[in-house]
């Protein structure tokens, strides 16, 4: 690998910007992700967090001064584009199809990769990392629980071989043992060389795990957190609250 590609950023948004009918939901943001990373974005509901990540793939119409993902620009390129080109996101949500079984579930995953190279070792990994899904292959995928549906919505983003996993709000509605297998597969994901961007409110699991993350307050960045910043509660407390 050569040095310019370990070392240029491979999301690079600046001054990303978001509005609804005018009123704006992302201010000015400005963030990067290098390969392998893992970065975290807290804040509050309506800080702008879901519109953020909206605006990454395409889903939702943004401005930017630039917005880059492996150096090519990402504004007004289509979502379709954007998840062959290796950013995948799973959005807030228990995001699976039903009536579908585990297995098709994630074999729609896989439709959305470059290449079909890897695919059962990717498989394999995904099984490991989430063993219930091999479990409950045939099962159908609206009868999981929660935590389970969510294992499901990850492993289906995983199997697209993401250079950029974008989660939003994994652990929302999650039982604490469910929490803890999302968190815990977030580093086995980041430990294979997967960057990931960890929109969250849950803010101490978070800034403990990431290289670093984002305060997201009414659109802006207010603050940046280091994992060492996990301890101290009143911190966080502030960041959180904005004051
Ligand atoms: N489709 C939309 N049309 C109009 N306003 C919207 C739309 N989506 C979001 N908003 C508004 O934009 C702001 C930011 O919302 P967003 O969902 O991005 O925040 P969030 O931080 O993800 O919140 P949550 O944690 O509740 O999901 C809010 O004021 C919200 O009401």
């Amino acid at each position: 690998m050569s040095d310019a590609r370990t070392t240029a950023p491979l999301l690079a948004v600046e001054d990303l910007t978001v509005a609804y009918r005018g009123v704006p939901a992302v201010s000015g943001v400005s963030f990067t992700v290098a390969e392998g990373e893992l970065v975290g974005i807290i804040g509050p509901n309506g800080a702008g967090k879901s519109s953020m990540m909206h605006a990454l793939v395409g889903a939702v119409r943004a401005n930017a001064q630039s917005l880059t993902f492996a150096g090519a620009n990402l504004l007004g390129v289509s979502t379709e584009r954007i998840a062959r080109s290796g950013v995948a996101l799973v959005q807030e949500g228990h995001n699976v199809f039903g009536r579908l079984t585990v297995r098709e579930n994630l074999r729609l995953g896989s439709t959305a990769r470059a290449s079909s190279a890897g695919l059962a070792e990717d498989l394999e990994w995904v099984y490991t990392l989430f063993p219930i899904l091999q479990e409950f292959a045939e099962r159908q995928a609206g009868l999981l629980s929660g935590g389970q549906q969510q294992q499901l919505a990850i492993g289906r983003a995983l199997l697209a071989a993401p250079r950029l996993l974008a989660l939003d709000e994994p652990s929302l509605g999650l039982s604490p043992t469910a929490v803890d297998t999302v968190f815990a597969s977030i580093e086995s994901i980041r430990a294979r060389g997967t960057a990931v961007l960890l929109v969250e409110q849950r803010a101490q699991q978070t800034v403990a795990a990431a290289d670093r993350t984002h305060v997201l307050s009414e659109g802006r960045i207010t603050m940046t957190l280091s994992p060492a910043d996990a301890q101290d509660s009143a911190l966080l407390m502030k960041a959180y609250l904005g004051s």
